[in-house]
């Protein structure tokens, strides 16, 4: 049987792609781990893969704020055969390609203005700035499925348990507007949830960074791009949950994201 064509990205101070990948593979697809430069000269194609991975790291070094700098290169810069990288990636999307965004991939992916996405694609409507606590939240959180979402990735997932490390994670829309046009189309796919209550929460720690309506992961309108703060490739493995030697019969929660990805793919565009 073929397997889903991953293309995990690297490069530029990107450095989960190694994680990313493996991920992925246990998920059962395809992943290559390619240099944003071979992206950016032209030698590698988006359209040679099926999903696009933008994992965690620190593109160009947080200068002028996370992955800003990256965004803009996927917005404007031309490749050698005359088209634009952009243009490349809009053509992805209607060929039906996946897009996952992980933290630093987040927030390449709302800066350049791919989530929301629908009506405002390739506007910037959102964006995730620095956290409250003024610092780097190193932390495992708790996360709600927004049951409504129809995000590919979250399907059958309700309540998942995995690590968020960010400086920049707080998400704020543009204006209310904005916030009610993404909640009533349920594009907000996953927020911080309290402990005890199991609600959204804006309590710290809880919720790491302040994010308004405690959103911790988005998508768009047709459910195939995802971007989310917390980081579902550093749980493979059972092993990777800090309670494992006394909790019993834990889900693998990050795993099952991958695995939604890949399966999804298999059944539509292979
Ligand atoms: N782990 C990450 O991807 C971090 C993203 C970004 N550099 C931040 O600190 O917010």
């Amino acid at each position: 049987m073929k397997k889903p064509r991953v293309l995990v990205l690297w490069g530029y101070g990107i450095n989960c792609e190694v994680e990313t990948s493996y991920a992925f593979k246990l998920a059962g697809g395809d992943p290559e781990i390619v240099h944003l430069s071979e992206i950016f000269s032209g030698e590698k194609n988006l359209l040679d893969y099926q999903i696009i991975c933008f994992p965690g790291g620190f593109l160009d070094g947080d200068h002028l704020g996370s992955a800003q700098a990256c965004a803009h290169r996927f917005k404007h810069l031309k490749l050698k055969d005359g088209t634009y990288l952009w243009e490349k990636l809009m053509i992805f999307l209607k060929k039906g390609g996946l897009i996952l965004g992980i933290c630093n991939g987040f927030q390449l992916l709302v800066k350049m203005g791919l989530l929301p996405g629908g009506k405002y694609l390739g506007e910037r409507k959102v964006t995730l700035t620095y956290n409250d606590s003024g610092k780097f939240e190193d932390r495992w959180v708790y996360l709600k499925v927004n049951p409504q979402t129809k995000c590919i990735f979250l399907e059958g997932l309700d309540e998942l348990y995995l690590p968020v490390r960010h400086g920049e994670g707080k998400f704020i829309p543009q204006d209310e507007k904005v916030l009610e046009e993404i909640k009533s189309q349920g594009l907000i796919a996953l927020q911080y949830i309290h402990p005890e209550t199991r609600k959204p929460t804006l309590e710290y720690p809880y919720n790491p960074n302040g994010a308004v309506e405690a959103v911790a992961g988005l998508t768009d309108p047709t459910g195939r791009i995802f971007g989310l703060m917390p980081h579902p490739e550093a749980f493979n493995h059972f092993t990777n949950h800090p309670r494992w030697t006394r909790e019993k019969n834990l889900t693998v929660a990050g795993l099952e994201i991958f695995k939604n990805a890949v399966n999804w793919v298999k059944a539509n565009l292979l």
